[in-house]
């Protein structure tokens, strides 16, 4: 799993460093890790090193001495390097005196413009962890001339470091190098941090629990059930989905057919679309309502069975079997307007909520807003359960407050019907008795993966992800395996 600190750990993690570190230091390492980057980038972009022209966009702090230092180490590999000084009364000293040392040139704002147009590639040394707000207007709109590739300085300059929320001017960067450990902007705002690459600086030891976690490939291999010798069709943990109505069919049958793909076992359906789901996937058990349904081991509920007192009871009746329970589009609805529904249910047994921010809204009375980390953590709390907050990079939220954050692989996935695909696949996971919060994780994951192998960079649907979830789940055990 890989660990994610808020810059507030970082800082206090680096405070501790700092003072059994010679001064300098940190920053030394930093900055030859980033004129490595800097390097490979340049022989990736350009096919070379000495002779390519790099500009350095600096402002005031440390991350402008970075970028200063790792100029001054470019320099010595024959690279032409101009700095563009943002505020040059406070360009970090020592970085500046060794980038002039080593025959590196720097220039004010005004004189900008010329050398951004003949750059190879532009660093961005604007401002890194201490940030607040996006571009201001002198750095804005030197950005906007850029045309070469961006290098950001441990993360790209406008977009907020610890939500990733982008309000205005902000770099849109091509690499990313950043230092010591990964902050939340590098996995809640990938499309502006492109390939993030982390420099070793021995923070790893001072840094202690991260506060967010993005699960590896081997952690979703581990979350996937496999069947072992002595399972039966029961003992793997038989699903039962509750979704769909005559009318809207299609949720049940992509619920259904989700959970049928994502596990060996037994899945059963109830609800007015039996015949329908009966049709589509021969395997399933259906019957036309939950009390006929017989056991199951976690219950999927909510896709298309309407937010009137029938889908209510549907609900409440889930809610009081005993068993983990994914509450899913009309459900999340039902809870938002009847929360006495959750009353049916035994506050120890998991319960998964996976809405949209529409859903959000109607569950929590306010917007998700920016800082979508706390408005998981929030509802999470609230609710006591793991909350699935939707999005480019979904958030997954446990009440004991651990979060994930997923890994968002094209935008392939926001297709009708794709949420209904995504409760099945939770659905499996609790069926066979994963934690819920790593079930939920992982099958966004594995979502998410099915979504890119279904579209290959042309359009999907979501019966598209649903027969290729079995890809994914082999792609990923054979990594693994
Ligand atoms: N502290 C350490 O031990 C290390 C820090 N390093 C670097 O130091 C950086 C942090 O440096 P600093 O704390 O000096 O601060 P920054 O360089 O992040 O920011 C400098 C100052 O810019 C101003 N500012 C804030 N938002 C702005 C905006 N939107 N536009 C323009 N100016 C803005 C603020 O006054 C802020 O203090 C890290 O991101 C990293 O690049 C690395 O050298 C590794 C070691
Ligand atoms: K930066």
């Amino acid at each position: 799993m890989q660990g994610i600190w808020t810059t507030e750990r970082i800082r206090e993690a680096e405070g501790r460093l700092f003072a059994v570190t010679p001064e300098g230091e940190l920053m030394r390492r930093a900055s030859f890790g980033l004129s490595v980057q800097l390097a490979d980038f340049l022989e990736d972009h350009t096919g070379g090193v000495s002779g390519r022209r790099v500009v350095l966009l600096v402002g005031s702090g440390d991350n402008g001495g970075d970028a200063l230092w790792a100029g001054a180490f470019l320099r010595r590999r024959g690279v032409a390097v101009t700095a563009i000084l943002l505020k040059p009364e406070k360009a970090h000293p020592a970085g500046l005196k060794a980038l002039k040392r080593a025959g590196g040139r720097a220039v004010s704002a005004e004189d900008g413009p010329q050398w951004i147009a003949r750059a190879d590639v532009v660093v961005d040394g604007i401002v890194g962890i201490s940030a607040s707000g996006s571009l201001r207007p002198d750095a804005a709109r030197l950005v906007d001339l850029v045309e070469a590739p961006i290098v950001a300085v441990d993360l790209p300059s406008g977009v907020d470091p610890d939500t990733g929320a982008v309000d205005g001017p902000a770099v849109r960067a091509t690499r990313t190098v950043t230092f010591g450990g990964l902050k939340p902007v590098h996995v809640l705002a990938p499309s502006w941090c492109g390939e993030v690459v982390l420099v070793d600086i021995g923070l790893r030891p001072e840094l202690g629990e991260p506060q967010l976690r993005r699960l590896d490939i081997v952690d979703v291999a581990a979350a996937w059930p496999v069947p072992g010798p002595e399972d039966d069709k029961y003992s793997q943990g038989v699903v039962g989905i509750a979704a769909g109505s005559a009318t809207y069919p299609g949720a049940a049958v992509l619920a259904a057919g989700s959970a049928v793909r994502a596990t060996s076992g037994l899945v059963r359906y109830a609800g007015h679309a039996a015949d329908i789901v009966r049709a589509q996937w021969p395997e399933v058990i259906a019957t036309g309502t939950v009390a006929d349904a017989g056991r199951v081991q976690a219950w999927v509920v909510g896709p298309g069975i309407g937010t009137g007192s029938d889908g209510r009871d549907v609900l409440r009746y889930v809610l009081g079997q005993g068993v983990p329970v994914c509450a899913d589009a009309d459900a999340t609805t039902i809870i938002a307007k009847s929360p006495d529904v959750l009353d049916a249910r035994d506050p120890d047994t998991p319960l998964v909520l996976t809405p949209h921010a529409g859903e959000y809204e109607r569950l929590m009375g306010r917007k998700p807003g920016p800082d979508r980390v706390t408005a998981a953590r929030e509802a999470a709390k609230k609710y006591n359960a793991v909350v699935l907050l939707k999005g480019h990079c979904t958030v997954i939220a446990a009440p004991d407050g651990r979060i994930a954050v997923n890994r968002p692989r094209g935008a392939w996935l926001a297709t009708a019907g794709s949420g209904d695909v995504l409760s099945g696949l939770v659905g499996a996971l609790l069926a066979a008795g994963s934690d819920p919060w790593l079930a939920a994780a992982a099958a966004a994951d594995v979502h998410s993966l099915a979504g890119a192998i279904a579209a290959q960079n042309a359009p999907t649907s979501a019966s598209g992800l649903v027969h290729a979830i079995p890809e994914a789940i082999r792609a990923i055990r054979s990594l693994t395996s």
